[in-house]
């Protein structure tokens, strides 16, 4: 058996090549963005007036004048104006270029205004002040942004600012989920004693939903030749197949024998963890990957957070999250497995400290409804005292 590291590294060995395609803007939000942003012109584009007020020039305001007559008055959204007094001054507004002779804006809190005239009552004026200087944030033709990075809000404003209606971005792997296992009904239907709904497939298609994967739903009988039948079609289908159940050593845990007789490579198949030791992982020609999770609702879901999202991520070029939190409570375990524990966070002195939920193993589903986050212990120690701090996945 594999450590739960060797594991994610040949996961991650097998990065799926996406290609890339153009979104709408509004559409881009969550997407990863694949090109390079450039700044089209300086940030900002002119001398931005950051308060309503007027603008003087600085000097005259030194040699002591304090009442400004009022030549026009500038909106936002009017081209530059021209002081043409300097012993004047302009109206203008937040947002509006800042007439050429002056350099300063004095807001209105700060003046007077009578007859046409501005009284600074301001004890000091300073040259440049409330003037949001052009290119002070960005010069043109700086980058702004590389691919690799998922799309903010933030960067929805900042593409729509530099023009760009359309982004390119990763295009998102065509995804199947399949259930399987004959004990297993649909979730509009009422299950006899023996049966129960599906609830790990709806549970994977809104993980995925989540990253803006539209998945498609499939349910495989425990019956090998039906199996194969639906898998050839779902494969040729699909780049990523992420299964459910079937692959620990019971006598109907079919899916290992019939992915081969497809054409399947094991890469691996269990894996030195708990939840989620059966886990069977692979490749499928041409370029497609299996994502054999354990049938235990926690164990799916674990499998899921640890496996296949960093794949994912590591596929989409984002860089790898690493976060830790501190232990709330001692802890012990055996056997030497690591042991991924459902955790509720909070703030505890300015520290993320992880609390465990108690469960009655992976087939409780409930155990997970309040996590915040899996805590991953690694197998050795076998004793961690509270205050450790672990590595921690955030949900
Ligand atoms: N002799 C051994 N038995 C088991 C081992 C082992 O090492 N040796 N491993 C156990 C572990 S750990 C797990 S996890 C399970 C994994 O089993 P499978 O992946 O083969 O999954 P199934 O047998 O199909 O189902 C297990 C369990 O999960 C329920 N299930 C399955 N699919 C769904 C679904 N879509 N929605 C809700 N619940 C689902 C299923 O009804 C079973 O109760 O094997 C242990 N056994
Ligand atoms: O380890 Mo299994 O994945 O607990 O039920
Ligand atoms: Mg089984």
């Amino acid at each position: 058996m594999i450590s739960v590291e060797e594991a994610l590294q040949l996961v991650l060995q097998h990065k799926a090549t996406l290609i890339i395609e153009e979104v709408d803007l509004w559409q881009s939000v969550g997407r990863v963005l694949a090109q390079e942003v450039v700044a089209d012109r300086d940030f900002p584009p002119f001398d931005r007036v950051t308060m309503d007020g007027i603008a003087i020039n600085a000097q005259t305001f030194a040699v002591g004048t304090k009442a400004f007559p009022i030549e026009q008055i500038q909106a936002a959204g009017a081209p530059q104006t021209t002081l043409q007094n300097p012993d004047h001054c302009i109206e203008i507004m937040t947002g509006a270029m800042l007439p050429a002779n002056t350099d300063a804006v004095v807001p209105y809190e700060d003046c007077l205004l009578q007859d046409h005239t501005a009284t600074v009552q301001a004890q000091q004026v300073v040259q440049g002040q409330n003037i949001h200087r052009q290119g002070s944030d960005k010069k043109a033709g700086e980058v702004l942004l590389s691919g690799g990075v998922q799309i903010t809000p933030a960067i929805v404003g900042t593409l729509a600012s530099v023009g760009l209606a359309k982004v390119k971005v990763y295009a998102m792997p065509k995804v199947a989920i399949c259930s399987t296992g004959d004990e297993l009904v649909e979730i509009q239907e009422t299950p006899l004693p023996h049966q129960i709904r599906r609830s790990n497939a709806y549970m994977l298609a809104a993980a995925l939903q989540q990253e803006n994967i539209q998945a498609s739903l499939h349910h495989l009988p425990d019956v090998p030749e039906t199996m194969k039948a639906s898998l050839e079609q779902i494969i040729a289908e699909h780049e990523v197949l992420l299964l459910s159940g079937a692959v620990s050593k019971g006598k109907f845990d079919f899916l290992p024998q019939v992915l081969e007789a497809l054409g399947f490579t094991a890469v691996f198949h269990r894996i030195a963890q708990k939840p989620g030791k059966p886990m069977l992982f692979g490749t499928l020609p041409v370029n497609k990957v299996v994502f054999g999770l354990p049938g235990n609702p926690v164990s799916t879901f674990v499998c899921y957070q640890l496996f296949f999202r960093p794949w994912l991520r590591a596929s989409l070029h984002l860089t790898p999250v690493t976060a830790f939190a501190q232990l709330a409570l001692p802890i012990s375990f055996r056997p030497a497995l690591t042991y991924h524990l459902p955790v509720k966070l909070r703030n505890h002195e300015g520290l993320l400290q992880a609390t465990p939920i108690s469960n009655t193993g992976s087939g409780d589903l409930t155990s997970i409804l309040e996590a915040d986050g899996l805590l991953s212990l690694p197998p050795e120690p076998q004793t961690f005292p509270a205050g450790s701090a672990v590595p921690l996945t955030l949900l």
